[in-house]
């Protein structure tokens, strides 16, 4: 359904394509990747798509059968070996606190011993010492950064390796070498040669490592055997006490903005998060970071200090030093961030001793952007931040292939904000790109679909209408989220006239691959999270104090509202027998029904132009990327 524009941006550099190929199959993928090793036939594929999902709760993945055994002979012949079998491995990995439950456990101080120890068996604890590290902590931004950086290196001619978290669609999407996520080849040899070694070796006191762990070591392997120039690697939760603080050495460190998130696990004011970001700088180790409440400064300082490292604050990005270059990824907090990646970058070339060679002329001019530079920063790319995907929605009675059709526009904006500060960078964002989108220049780090510049002058007789695509975890707070996100939109003058609540398809107990089968919709969900969503914001937001369970069926399942929901200036009115309720939001029962009930309300009304802020949770947006994409 969907189609992107790979083009030159304005630099003359090649946009990078986003979405790659779907995958190839298996048995061209393994004669490519593994020449040497026998080839394979058909009947000795296993693929165990055997799956059961619960009909009681939060969308539970049970595998009926694990036939892990079989997993053990294709760890010693990576070729036998289907992606789908790495990644029910890897799903073997997952915690408790992976799929949300945040009880604190023992021993966290243990953890980087232990990942030192799992370095060993795979004989690593040398090797990234020799890896030419950024390291990158932060509340917000930090995956920005990264991307940023990582484009930036690339575009002075550097080999790259970037590890970032969390993925949105495939689990690759966390190991880019080149700026590319890792090839599938690659993947599954360096997971089978870890997950091997670190299955015989990890025993009793050593068990496999949860999953992070284990991801966080494979990044190194690939690293060290990809032999990458610089690898930018991105903390996973925290610093002090994350599995990628085994670096003991980087070149330079990155702490992006902070903020109020993850709190049950590193505390509850400012300065306790800052302190555990802090954990990441080393000893006389060059450090940067973004301006800061003083709250969190007066930690970063403090520990700076301490290990003498010279601490840095550098100002947002100067538009106008990039010449005219747009960002390639879109929102102004995103000048925050490359302004941050600009200088670890620099700092890096400065410390490997390669500015001199690079820039023999601009020693001089330190606070003018190299041509590379702007080249980096333009086109970088990252899922789900501030992405723009205009839908392609067919005309079943309309002439087909045309680009004019009798359909409404379908536009999703996709931010995979989930704590305070970024909701309102979100919503500062939307609010501009809607506004702004008039004339159709905004969709950097997004699709358009060929031939959409004809629909510009229809756009006079469409009426726009901005909705809101939401979910979150149980654990963050949407009394503040949501409340953020509708004021801030209000104050740049956007109005988000419907809210749909709606559970992710993803589930926190398997890893899954951007080829996997997208769930059915015929199991029920545990909705009871959506409608407390959905009376919050119907509560504290509209004011109204309505019984809302009205489209709940007796068989627990919702009913899809009536297409003129989004449309008309009245709202949604229905209720229980006998009584009418007033709302601007519903509850869906699933994503890939939400999906296509949109698409049948542009087919329906051809004047209008839906634009829909999906945002909230990650899960939630990578998943609608998975269902655009098909
Ligand atoms: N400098 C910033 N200030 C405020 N919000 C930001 C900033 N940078 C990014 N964001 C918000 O945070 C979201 C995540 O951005 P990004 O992936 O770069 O950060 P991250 O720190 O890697 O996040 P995660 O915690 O998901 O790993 C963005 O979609 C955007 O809403
Ligand atoms: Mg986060
Ligand atoms: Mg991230």
């Amino acid at each position: 359904m969907l189609v992107y524009a790979k083009g030159l941006l304005k630099c003359g550099a090649p946009g990078v394509p986003f979405f790659f190929d779907k995958r190839k199959s298996f048995f061209t993928k393994t004669k490519r990747g593994f020449h040497s090793l026998p080839s394979v036939t058909r009947d000795r594929v296993h693929f165990n798509n055997n799956l059961r999902y619960s009909s009681k709760s939060t969308e539970v993945v049970e595998k009926t059968v694990i036939d892990m055994d079989s997993k053990e002979d294709k760890a010693d012949n990576p070729a036998l070996s289907s992606y789908d079998d790495a990644m029910e491995a890897l799903s073997t990995l997952i915690s408790r606190r992976n799929r949300g439950d945040r009880t604190p456990t023992s021993g966290s101080r243990d953890k980087l011993e232990q990942v030192i120890a799992y370095l060993k068996i795979l004989d690593l604890e040398d090797k990234i010492k020799e890896l030419k590290v950024i390291h990158v902590a932060g509340t917000e931004g930090k995956g920005s950064t990264c991307v940023f950086s990582e484009a930036i290196l690339r575009n002075c001619g550097f080999r790259t390796g970037m590890f970032t978290s969390p993925h949105l669609i495939d689990v690759r999407e966390r190991f880019r070498i080149d700026g590319l996520d890792i090839s599938e080849e690659k993947f599954l040899q360096y997971f089978w040669e870890c997950w091997k070694l670190l299955k015989e070796k990890a025993v009793d006191g050593l068990t496999m490592p949860p999953l992070f762990q284990f991801l966080t070591v494979l990044a190194f392997k690939i690293f060290v055997c990809e032999k990458v120039d610089v690898a930018v690697i991105e903390v996973g939760l925290g610093g002090k006490l994350d599995t990628t603080n085994v670096i003991q050495k980087p070149i330079v460190c990155g702490i992006a903005s902070l903020g109020m998130d993850h709190m049950d696990i590193l505390g509850n004011t400012l300065a306790d998060i800052a302190f555990h970001k802090a954990g990441i700088l080393k000893p006389q180790i060059p450090a940067f970071t973004v301006p800061q409440l003083s709250e969190a400064m007066e930690v970063l300082q403090k520990t700076a200090n301490n290990l003498e490292v010279p601490l840095e604050v550098v100002a947002p990005l100067d538009l106008k030093k990039l010449d005219g270059v747009a960002l390639g990824l879109s929102g102004d907090h995103q000048l925050v961030n490359a302004g941050l990646a600009v200088s670890l970058s620099r700092c890096w070339l400065q410390r490997t001793g390669n500015w001199e060679k690079i820039f023999p002329n601009q020693e001089s001019k330190e606070t003018e952007i190299p041509v590379a530079f702007c080249r980096g920063l333009a086109t970088a790319r990252l899922h789900g931040r501030a992405q723009v995907v205009h839908d392609v929605v067919s005309d079943p009675q309309g002439s087909s292939g045309s680009t004019e059709t009798s359909c409404g526009d379908l536009i999703f904006y996709l931010d995979g904000a989930h704590s305070p500060e970024s909701m309102e960078a979100c919503g500062r964002w939307f609010s501009a790109a809607v506004t702004g989108n008039k004339s159709l220049s905004t969709a950097v780090n997004g699709y358009r679909r060929n031939g959409e510049y004809s629909r510009e002058s229809r756009d006079f007789n469409r009426v726009s209408k901005q909705i809101l695509l939401f979910n979150c975890m149980e654990v963050r707070d949407p009394q503040v989220l949501l409340p953020k996100l509708v004021t801030t939109c209000a104050s740049s003058g956007t109005h988000i006239s419907r809210a749909l609540f709606v559970p992710s398809m993803s589930t926190y107990n398997k890893v899954i691959s951007g080829a996997s089968a997208i769930p059915s919709d015929t199991r029920r969900k545990d909705l009871t999270w959506q409608f407390r969503l959905q009376r919050l914001w119907e509560k504290s937001i509209q004011g109204t104090d309505a019984a809302l369970d009205h489209t709940l069926k007796s068989d627990g399942i919702t009913a899809l509202p009536p297409h003129d929901f989004l449309c008309g200036d009245a709202p949604h009115c229905g209720g229980p027998a006998g009584t009418q309720v007033v709302t601007s939001s519903a509850v869906m029962p699933s994503l890939p029904l939400t999906i296509n009930w949109l698409r049948d309300c542009v087919r329906r009304n051809p004047s209008l132009k839906l634009e829909v802020l999906v945002t909230g949770s990650l899960h939630l947006v990578g998943d609608v990327l998975r269902l655009l994409k098909r």
